[in-house]
């Protein structure tokens, strides 16, 4: 897949999200606000406007016990799961398989009163970022989405108005070895997600209006998601 034309904004963004993703809430740029808080998941966002357009930037902080980071993604990254957990998506369609770890998505997302309707275009790219020098360096596997303009899809035509996006969800696992050899379980699983979104509307809703949306629905939907993944990997063999 490295042929394909887009592929050096790929790489480039992934590289690039991953690095603004390590960095902790505390030494980054620009003062971020805890706006929702529940268990272990903490969600910060900055207050950014462009054109007069909410586009606040999200960091969410979680840590969920009994799954792996590569299980996160693969469940984040795959189509086939997307309905299963995504509430506010009415369609998803994969229009070009970019490579077995990167493909292009179109999704209509359900209309969030009093916003207009949404959809957008999205590449999505899975990746196992290799440990550091040393064995015991992080175990890291990232999937980044981000919009894309493509003349054959132009942005609003129909009754969506597009909206763009860059996401990227990070997963660090932990593994407390067992006593005396045993066998690794579930239970000695823990993840550290960190999950990174920019969205631009596209079109001007009242800044209030989108921040009160924002503020609800991010923390149902991180939620919702890890939720998810916890009770589809219960019973399933470790995929480390
Ligand atoms: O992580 S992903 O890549 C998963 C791919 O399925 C992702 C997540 C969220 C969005 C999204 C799309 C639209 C909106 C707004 C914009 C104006 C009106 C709706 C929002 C804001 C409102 C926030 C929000 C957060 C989470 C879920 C839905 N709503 C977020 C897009 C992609």
């Amino acid at each position: 897949h490295h042929g394909h034309h887009m592929w050096p904004e790929i790489e480039r963004v992934t590289m690039e999200q991953i690095h603004y993703a390590r960095l902790s809430v505390e030494d980054s740029v620009g003062v971020w606000q805890l706006f929702a808080e529940e268990g272990e998941m903490k969600m910060y966002r900055r207050e950014e406007e462009v054109n007069g357009m909410v586009i606040d930037p999200l960091k969410a902080c979680h840590v969920v016990k009994g799954v792996t980071g590569h299980e996160v993604c693969e469940y984040f990254f795959n189509p086939q799961y997307r309905l299963e957990w995504e509430a506010t998506v009415e369609t998803t369609t994969v229009l070009e398989k970019i490579a077995d770890d990167t493909l292009l998505f179109l999704q209509v997302h359900k209309r969030i009163w009093p916003a207009s309707q949404r959809d957008a275009l999205f590449w999505s790219h899975m990746r196992h970022v290799p440990d550091d020098k040393d064995q015991d360096g992080p175990d890291i596997w990232v999937v980044c989405n981000n919009s894309v303009d493509i003349p054959d899809l132009p942005a609003n035509t129909g009754k969506c108005v597009r909206l763009y996006l860059t996401v990227c969800l990070m997963c660090q696992t932990f593994v407390d070895p067992p006593k005396d050899g045993a066998k690794v379980t579930r239970n000695d699983l823990t993840c550290k997600i960190t999950y990174c979104s920019v969205v631009n509307p596209g079109g001007w809703a009242p800044p209030a209006v989108l921040r009160a949306v924002y503020k609800r629905e991010y923390p149902k939907f991180l939620k919702r998601f890890t939720n998810y993944v916890i009770d589809q990997c219960q019973d399933k063999p470790i995929l480390f």
